[in-house]
C-alpha cells in the first residue's frame, strides 16, 4: 500500500495535469467538440480527456483501486465519422500531456473507463476515487469558473480532495472571468482529513521556483448582514428563488456570488464567500458524489461545516449518489445552525 504522502503527490500531479488539457482545449473549442449527454447536459473534448489523464495515472500508480468517475467513453466508441474525429482530437489532447509511451484509441477509450470495466474491485474494495474530470462544463463552455475534482474515499469518508481551478482569480469574488484570469496559473487546493485545507497556483510561472501551499480558513465573519452568499449560475441546479427569501429572513444585504462548479466550496474555504447554498429545484434529483466529494473536504478541513437541507452530514458511503442526502448547506462553524433554521423555515422542513 502506498504512503499517504504518495498518494497525495500522484493525485496532485494528476489533477495539474488534467488542468493542463482543460486549458489547451478552450481557447480553440470549435463546433462538434461538444455533445449533448442523453440527460441533455454538455460535455466536450476536454471532460472526456481530463478523465482520460486522471485515470491513467491512478490506474498507473494504483491499479487495485476502484475509480467511479462521471464521463463514460460510450459516445467515443461508435464506428462513425463524428465519434472518430471527436476522439481524435480527445487522443491528441490526452497524449499531449501524458508521459509516454502514448496512448493508442483502443487505451484511450479503455482508461476512459478505466472506473467502469473495473467496477468488480469497488465491491470488494474499501478505498476508492471519485473524479469530476470537469465540474461546472456549463462554466467552462462560458469562460468561467470550472474545476476539475478527485477525490479518494475510503470506508465511505472522503480522506482526500484535490480540486484544480484553472480559471479562479486570487481573492475576487467576481463572476465572469476576464482574459487575463485565463493567462494567469489559476488555484489548486488541497484537502486531507485531519491536516488541514491548503491553496497553491495549479502551476509555477517559473518550474526552477517550488511551489508553496498555503492554509487556507473559512471567514471568522459572524455578522449575517455582511455574509456573502454563492450558489450556481444554473438556476435549474440550485433554487434561486428560494435562497433568496433565505437571504432576506437572514438579513444578508449583499447580491448572491454566483459561480459554477466546486470553486464556490473553494471561495468558502478560503473565506471569501461566507454560505454556499445548494436547494434543491426538483423533488427527484439525488446528487452525486463527484459534485461534492472534494469540496466538502475542502470546507471542513477549512474549519467550516457541510451538510444538506435536512442538516445532515453528506453521506459518501452508498455508492455514486448521495442517495441519503437532498441539497447542501456549507458555511462556517459559527453561521451554520442560523442558515439552517432559515432554510428549514423558508422549506417548511419540520
Ligand atoms: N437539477 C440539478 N440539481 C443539482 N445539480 C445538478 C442538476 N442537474 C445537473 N446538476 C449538476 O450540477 C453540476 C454543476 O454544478 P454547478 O451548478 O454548481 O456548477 C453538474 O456537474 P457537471 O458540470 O460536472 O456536469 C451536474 O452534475
Ligand atoms: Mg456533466
Ligand atoms: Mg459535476
Ligand atoms: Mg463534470
Amino acid at each position: 500500500m502506498s504512503s499517504l504522502s504518495e498518494v497525495r503527490r500522484v493525485a496532485i500531479e494528476a489533477v495539474v495535469q488534467a488542468c493542463r488539457a482543460c486549458r489547451s482545449v478552450f481557447n480553440q473549442l470549435v463546433t462538434g467538440e461538444t455533445l449533448i449527454k442523453s440527460d441533455r447536459s454538455p460535455v466536450t473534448v476536454a471532460d472526456f480527456s481530463a478523465q482520460a489523464v486522471v485515470n491513467r495515472y491512478l490506474a498507473t500508480h494504483f491499479p487495485d483501486d476502484a475509480i467511479i468517475g462521471e464521463e463514460s467513453a460510450q459516445d467515443l466508441r461508435p464506428d462513425t465519422p463524428v465519434a472518430h474525429t471527436l476522439c481524435n482530437k480527445v487522443l491528441e489532447l490526452t497524449n499531449a500531456v501524458l508521459p509516454k509511451p502514448a496512448l493508442t484509441r483502443t487505451q484511450l477509450l479503455d482508461t476512459i473507463d478505466w472506473g467502469a470495466l473495473s467496477a468488480g474491485r469497488s465491491k470488494r474494495s474499501r478505498r476508492h476515487w471519485t473524479l469530476d474530470p470537469i465540474d461546472g462544463t456549463k462554466g467552462f463552455l462560458r469562460g468561467d469558473q470550472y474545476a476539475v475534482c478527485l477525490a479518494l474515499i475510503i470506508d465511505g469518508q472522503v480522506e482526500l480532495g484535490v480540486m484544480g481551478c484553472p480559471n479562479l482569480p486570487a481573492g475576487s469574488t467576481a463572476t465572469t472571468t476576464t482574459a487575463q484570469d485565463q493567462l494567469a496559473p489559476g488555484f489548486l487546493f488541497i484537502a486531507e482529513r485531519g491536516r488541514g485545507a491548503f491553496s497553491r497556483p495549479v502551476e509555477s510561472p517559473d518550474a526552477s521556483v517550488p511551489i508553496q501551499e498555503t492554509p487556507i480558513r473559512v471567514s471568522g465573519n459572524t455578522d449575517l448582514t455582511q455574509a456573502v452568499v454563492c450558489e450556481s449560475v444554473e438556476a435549474a441546479h440550485s433554487s434561486h428563488s428560494d435562497a433568496q427569501r433565505i437571504g432576506q429572513l437572514l438579513g444578508i444585504q449583499a447580491d448572491p456570488f454566483r459561480m459554477d462548479s466546486q470553486c464556490k466550496y473553494a471561495c468558502l474555504a478560503r473565506g471569501e464567500a461566507d454560505i454556499y447554498l445548494r436547494l434543491p429545484t426538483r423533488a427527484d434529483y439525488i446528487e452525486k458524489i463527484w459534485d461534492h466529494a472534494t469540496g466538502s473536504l475542502l470546507v471542513e478541513e477549512a474549519g467550516g461545516i457541510v451538510t444538506d437541507i435536512y442538516g445532515k452530514p453528506l453521506d459518501f458511503s452508498v455508492g455514486s449518489f448521495l442517495s441519503r442526502n437532498k441539497g447542501v448547506i456549507a458555511s462556517s462553524a459559527q453561521l451554520h445552525p442560523q442558515v439552517l433554521k432559515a432554510v428549514q423555515e423558508t422549506l417548511n422542513i419540520e
